[in-house]
């Protein structure tokens, strides 16, 4: 007890002393307010008084990393009311030197962390990606999240600079305040300008301020802690939850009344265009509302850098071992202490093993331990202490004055400062990857074993795209005691010869049992005949690049259908070797999971409603079973333990590497996405989403192998260059981490914001990338199902230099968030019926419950290519009320000369027929093609380049 108290004493000093010789010797800096951070913490007075202590010093009054601290420190204690005040102070503060997108993620970080009910109250920025595809309201018009309109912003930077101004409300029914200044002046006063308070009261007339959440409350009450892919039904409609069927009905019912009662709206709205368009009024930008683009992706410079070049070494021994702690803290390299190590003799004696050559008269917790280390660099070397805390002293005391006894220090413990001992699973006896981890389902299947897998198969229809009927990987096995699954390949799953499989009488058994209901099947095989053998995973590991040069030039000019026919035997081989252990086994309790309910990334809100009858391609335990079926890509890791928690300005060490996590880039309906860096300075979109989905891995995955596959040019360019490709995945209990390249230049739906009434060229270009990317896709048997224009990255400028047939193969789009995807091969030829899309974007056949597969896809294509021409939202709600006259109310303006063939594309990818009736994507495209070709200009391309990048690098540079 006494050896106790006298560490906890000797940590105290220590601490206190460290800590006014810190913000004696060292300059205000995020790392110098990084230690602070360690004493802080141990305050007795708690770590809230000592930012008030330097608050009321002056000190750091332009740190927003100070005030994230600050902050944080009242979210510790749960006291919301500070949290507010040190808001507001660094909103006061900071405005004009920071913008307040980037000073609000940090806070909104840690306002999700420590008052997810709060969010909302405390932001005027609005967090989502996808605001625009929100329900509208009763009257049509599209509700607005949590952010408020750009003047808003503008009247809270305008009101900073002049407090005394009037601010007076804008008019009856809205929220927005008017400010009688419109100026900008040098002198840092600005106020807002006319044409954005135009565009605000035409928002605020539509009830842009209205707040989602409530309404999607009342609603959906039930609707929380769901994942996106658990299937479950969240009725919008009480008699949902007995009879599906007849919920559907009535949603079908519901919709048709709203349709019919639109459609005499919108077909004023089209005589009133053509009016309009004759005179070709520009004015119209003014008067289009605006979309909430996703948080800008920002070049935002880290405030954490400053950490990472410091050397940080505790001892001669943790400087020789190299952890990961010794990468994740840090110190400036100013403050150097030799004096203290001269102090000092002997060894410390630590967890990591490292022991003392002396006795040591003093011992440390690992967490003074760790801090210490955080405090001292590699020039201060702590030993045993037998100079003890009067050598320690008397050592800083000849460099230091003596100094304030501000600190109280305790020696609590701080998770945060804990290195992350993540085992790896292949290190750790596995239970298998716990792949999707759903907190509400009820359908965790126990684990099979090897004689209750089951069969369940499907007769065969043709594909819709005439993919060979070998490529279908619609069968899964899953057996019990596989083992651990992580990026290393599997030593005992069981292994399938893809020519006995899908070639032999065995396999053509399998592909013709029969249905197992009317509504779709979900085919697993028997277990494999005994000869089964296990591939080599030299095969496996085969590069793609190389089977993409072996076929190049027979392949090259093939359309994807016909190449889709090339993905045979040999294909499914490929895709059978790489049988895994992914999902495999799942035996995370929700017991064990030990998740932090409070904790989601995406919107609180789910904005999804899925009502499936029959087979939900989106249910966990099939995607578990499909999972199974292939081998884990190798950047797949899967860890026991729960995520370490990403939060912007923060740095995160996975498995060892460290991330330098910068800023929120965005948020969609379920992850939050970071901007990060890694210890090579390299940038990356970090996804972040809880609970975990390895799904998305899976998909990536798969739609690379199969593009890549083809061989085909076109398609191994459109799988490098634009399809997402995941670099490094980690899966956790609770929350996954998907690292892939960032990228600067915004979505399509921040392109559509900023480029008001684009030529046609512009369209036709994006639409056509976009076409053949979908078409790519579809030929690997892969719905995207979620396609929309912010799930299209903008990579990089259009290169005004190609000619216009090179241009079109220079992609500049890449489709990201595969989280919603469906795997049509492992599904054999099932149909879906029921919606699941997001709400108020349903494709035809799910508002009307016919059968669908594809048509999401064709949908959301369509829909986006109508966004980007029109730039309305309003344009994208289905309306009809039967097969063959559904429409969307778009008013294309007739000098976009592709207006006729738009129209023809909206009224064929509305009214497909039926699965077996698809759309040719190759058909579509060509069309596009031609016209682009005959009409192509090139002075007109030039002007239409400069916009679009000039445009892109806006976002790039905010
Ligand atoms: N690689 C990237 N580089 C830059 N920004 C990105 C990147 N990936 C995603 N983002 C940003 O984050 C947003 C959300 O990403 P994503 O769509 O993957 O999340 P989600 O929660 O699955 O969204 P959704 O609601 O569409 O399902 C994107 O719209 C985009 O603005």
């Amino acid at each position: 007890m006494s050896k106790h108290c006298s560490v906890l004493h000797y940590n105290a000093k220590f601490s206190r002393i460290a800590a006014n010789i810190l913000l004696k010797e060292m300059k205000e800096s995020d790392a110098l307010l990084h230690l602070l951070k360690v004493v802080a913490k141990n305050s007795r007075s708690g770590s809230t008084g000592v930012y008030e202590t330097l608050n009321s010093q002056g000190r750091f009054s332009n740190s927003l990393q100070f005030h994230l601290q600050w902050a944080e420190s009242h979210g510790q204690k749960k006291d919301l009311e500070g949290f507010k005040k040190v808001l507001d102070l660094a909103r006061d503060r900071l405005v004009g030197k920071q913008s307040l997108e980037n000073l609000e993620s940090g806070f909104r970080d840690l306002a999700d962390e420590y008052f997810p009910g709060d969010v909302d109250k405390l932001f005027s920025q609005m967090d989502d990606t996808n605001i625009i595809f929100k329900p509208l309201t009763p009257n049509g018009n599209q509700r607005k999240g949590r952010r408020r309109s750009s003047v808003a912003i503008l009247q809270r930077a305008a009101a900073s600079s002049n407090p005394t101004a009037v601010v007076s409300s804008f008019g009856p029914k809205t929220r927005t305040l008017i400010r009688p200044e419109f100026i900008c002046r040098s002198d840092g006063y600005f106020g807002i300008s006319v044409e954005e308070f135009r565009a605000a009261q035409l928002s605020d007339d539509q009830g842009g301020d209205m707040d989602i959440t409530e309404m999607e409350e009342a609603h959906n009450p039930q609707n929380g802690q769901t994942r996106r892919d658990s299937g479950i039904v969240k009725n919008i409609f009480e008699p949902l939850k007995t009879n599906s069927d007849a919920v559907i009905q009535r949603m079908k019912e519901i919709e048709k009344e709203n349709r019919r009662r639109k459609m005499s709206q919108i077909e004023e709205e089209q005589k009133s265009e053509k009016t309009l368009d004759d005179s070709l009024l520009d004015s119209t930008d003014d008067k289009r509302p605006r979309f909430h683009s996703p948080l800008a992706p920002a070049k935002t410079k880290s405030n954490v850098s400053s950490l990472r070049d410091k050397t940080i070494v505790l001892s001669s021994d943790s400087a020789r071992s190299g952890t990961a702690a010794d990468r994740t803290l840090g110190v400036d390299s100013s403050f150097t202490l030799e004096n203290v190590h001269s102090a000092q003799k002997g060894g410390l004696s630590t967890k990591e093993g490292r022991t003392s050559s002396q006795k040591p008269e003093i011992s440390f917790t690992e967490t003074a331990y760790n801090e210490a280390r955080a405090l001292f660099s590699d020039t201060v070397h702590l030993k045993d202490g037998s100079g003890g805390e009067e050598d320690l002293t008397t050592a800083v005391k000849g460099k230091s004055p003596p100094v304030e006894e501000s600190f109280d220090v305790l020696d609590d413990p701080d998770p945060t400062m804990l290195v992350h001992s993540e085992k790896r699973q292949s290190d750790v006896p596995s239970s298998g990857l716990n792949v999707v981890f759903d907190l509400e389902s009820s359908e965790e299947s126990p684990l099979l074993k090897s004689d209750e897998i089951e069969q369940i198969a499907s007769p065969i229809e043709p594909h819709p795209h005439g993919a060979d009927e070998s490529i279908i990987m619609g069968n899964f096995f899953r057996r019990s005691g596989i083992s651990a699954v992580t990026s290393t390949p599997m030593e005992s799953g069981i292994f399938v010869s893809a020519e006995e499989f899908f070639g032999n009488s065995h396999a053509n058994d399998v592909l013709k049992s029969k249905h197992e209901d009317d509504d779709g099947v979900f085919a697993m095989p028997k277990m494999p005949p005994a000869g089964f053998r296990r591939q080599s995973l030299a095969n496996t590991t085969r590069t793609n690049t190389a089977l993409s040069v072996k076929n190049e030039s027979q392949n090259k000019g093939k359309s994807s259908s016909a190449l889709e026919k090339d993905i045979s035997v040999s294909d499914v081989l490929e895709s059978d070797i790489r049988r895994l252990s992914i999902g495999g086994v799942e035996n995370i309790s929700q017991k064990t999971a030990e998740v932090d309910l409070n904790e989601t990334t995406g919107e609180s809100k789910r904005r999804r409603s899925e009502v499936i009858t029959g087979m939900n391609p989106w249910d966990p335990s099939i995607r578990k079973k499909i999972m199974a079926s292939v081998r884990p890509p190798t950047h797949l890791h899967e860890f026991e333990g729960i995520c370490p928690k990403v939060q912007a300005m923060r740095d995160l060490t996975v498995s060892g590497e460290n991330v330098q996590i910068l800023t929120l880039i965005g948020q969609g309906g379920y992850a939050k996405v970071y901007k990060g860096k890694l210890e090579d300075d390299t940038c990356i979109a970090v996804k972040y989403e809880v609970p975990s989905c390895a799904w998305e891995v899976y998909a990536c995955d798969q739609i690379r192998h199969r593009l890549l596959k083809n061989a085909n040019a076109d398609l191994v360019n459109i799988s490098n260059n634009a399809v997402m490709q995941i670099t490094e995945a980690y899966i956790y209990k609770n929350a996954s981490l998907i690292f892939n390249a960032f990228h600067e230049y915004g979505t399509l739906l921040d392109l559509t914001n900023s480029v008001h009434d684009p030529h046609w060229m512009h369209v036709l270009f994006v639409a056509i990338q976009m076409a053949r990317i979908v078409r790519s896709v579809h030929g690997t048997m892969i719905v995207h199902g979620d396609i929309k224009p912010d799930n299209f990255m903008i990579t990089k400028k259009i290169d005004a230099e190609l000619s216009s047939a090179d241009v079109l193969d220079d992609y500049v789009i890449k489709l990201i968030d595969w989280g919603r995807s469906i795997d049509l091969a492992s599904f054999r030829d099932s149909t879906f019926k029921g919606r699941a899309g997001t709400e108020c974007f349903d494709c035809p056949e799910m508002i009307d419950g016919r059968p669908w597969t594809y048509q999401p896809d064709y949908f959301g294509y369509i829909a986006s290519v109508v966004l980007i021409a029109t730039g309305k939202y309003e344009s994208l709600k289905v309306d009809g009320f039967s097969l063959g006259e559904y429409r969307l109310p778009a008013v294309i303006k007739r000098r976009l000369v592709i207006r006729d063939m738009l129209t023809e594309m909206i009224h064929q990818f509305l009214n497909i027929p039926s699965c077996n009736e698809l759309p040719s994507w190759d058909a579509v495209i060509e069309k596009m093609e031609s016209f682009w070709h005959a009409n192509f200009t090139a002075v007109e391309w030039r002007s239409v380049v400069g916009r679009f990048n000039g445009a892109i690098s806006s976002f790039a540079t905010r």
